[in-house]
């Protein structure tokens, strides 16, 4: 038995995602939940004839909790998107007090074991702040909570491909892990690790190009957009991906994933990755990095810390400076909750 629930489904990521994650066969449950209209999208997602049962709630009737019940993943989306002219780091002054309110509803009402992905804007505060709501509340478990980053390795991916159309590049085998955060210069793109037979062939400017595309993507979906938000399908994409990954541990699958984490102690690899950013890239403060890791079935069982010594210089120059603005993005997050009383009992 596998039950998947979304926070924020009738969103333009939560529509698309419920979607895909209904389309899974290895999913039994999907349950809904959003401030507004999950019981539409439910109606609407349960005439497809595939396995996963559906339910919906609003917040009203203990909603939350009943879309906890036997929850096995939870992925949120919930939250406001960005307009154009703004920063990711914008949105914290709403999406923090929503991702705390729900986070607070997961340490109350979710099974221990919960997986839990967060979506939500500013990823680089959001996941902080859900790990010290769930440590106040005396159920953190590093190895099942991750910030979702997987669209930066997508556009990387195929932002490649779109370089090179001569090589006929089938961008979806590609695998180009991209560590740090996730907003502008926290996002770092190893394409020297990832592709090196490709990224040699670029010259000096077509890298920086891309890695520049790569770093600021999202504005280029919000610029088009023109004030209706932020990508949606290619991240329902990218989110379904990862949730995928968490899916299929239930069938005792490993699956190679990048997202950002805490580096906790009782992950393999991430003591070393924490002496690493701090010795080498200046980030004594930094405890949380989007790095690649194995999944398993008790999640996250493996840090890649080795990809931070392998960098390329120009790679290695940019984790500097991502180390810089993503311990600010930490604090804040962490901040946040430690000034606030829960409104939840425990
Ligand atoms: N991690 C990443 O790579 C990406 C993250 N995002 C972020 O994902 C978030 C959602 O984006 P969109 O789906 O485009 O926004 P949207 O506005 O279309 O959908 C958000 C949904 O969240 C719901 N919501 C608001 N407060 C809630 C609460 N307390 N509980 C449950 N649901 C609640 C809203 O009713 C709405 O249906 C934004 O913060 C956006 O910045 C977007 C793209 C990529
Ligand atoms: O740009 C945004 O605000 C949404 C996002 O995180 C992305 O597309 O990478």
């Amino acid at each position: 038995m596998v039950k998947v629930a979304i926070f924020g489904a009738a969103g333009g990521i939560g529509q698309s995602l419920s979607l895909l994650v209904k389309l899974d066969q290895n999913v039994d449950e999907l349950a809904l939940y959003d401030v507004v209209n999950a019981p539409g999208v439910g109606q609407d997602l349960s005439h497809i004839n595939t396995k996963a049962k559906l339910s919906s709630y609003l917040p009203e009737n203990d909603g939350l909790a009943k879309s906890l019940e036997n929850t096995d993943i939870v992925v949120i989306p919930a939250g406001v998107p960005r307009k154009p002219g703004m920063t990711r780091d914008d949105l914290f002054k709403i999406n923090a007090s929503i991702i705390r309110d729900l986070a607070e509803g997961i340490a109350t009402y979710g099974k221990k074991d919960v997986f839990i992905l967060v979506i939500s804007n500013p990823v680089n505060s959001t996941v902080p702040m859900v790990a010290e709501v769930l440590k106040k509340f005396k159920v953190y478990n590093p190895k099942r909570l991750v910030g979702v980053t997987t669209l930066d390795l997508v556009r990387s991916n195929e932002f490649l491909k779109q370089m090179l159309p001569e090589d006929k590049i089938d961008s979806s085998n590609l695998f180009v892990p991209v560590i740090g955060g996730h907003s502008g210069d926290t996002i770092v793109p190893l394409f020297s690790i990832g592709c090196p037979e490709y990224y040699k062939k670029l010259s000096t400017e077509q890298r920086e190009s891309l890695i520049h595309r790569v770093q600021y993507g999202g504005d280029e979906v919000v610029k088009a957009k023109k004030g209706m938000g932020s990508a949606t399908l290619s991240m329902a994409y990218a989110g379904y991906r990862l949730t995928s990954s968490f899916i299929k541990t239930f069938k005792n699958e490993v699956s190679k994933e990048v997202a950002f984490i805490e580096l906790n102690d009782q992950l393999k690899g991430a003591k070393e990755a924490k002496k690493i950013i701090s010795e080498k890239y200046g980030g004594s403060h930094i405890d949380y990095f989007a790095l690649p890791l194995i999944l398993g079935k008790d999640g996250i069982e493996e840090v890649d810390y080795k990809i931070l010594e392998q960098a390329d210089e120009k790679e290695q120059e940019m984790i500097e400076i991502a180390v810089k603005q993503l311990e600010k993005n930490i604090v804040k997050g962490k901040n946040f909750i430690s000034g606030i009383e829960t409104s939840f009992s425990a």
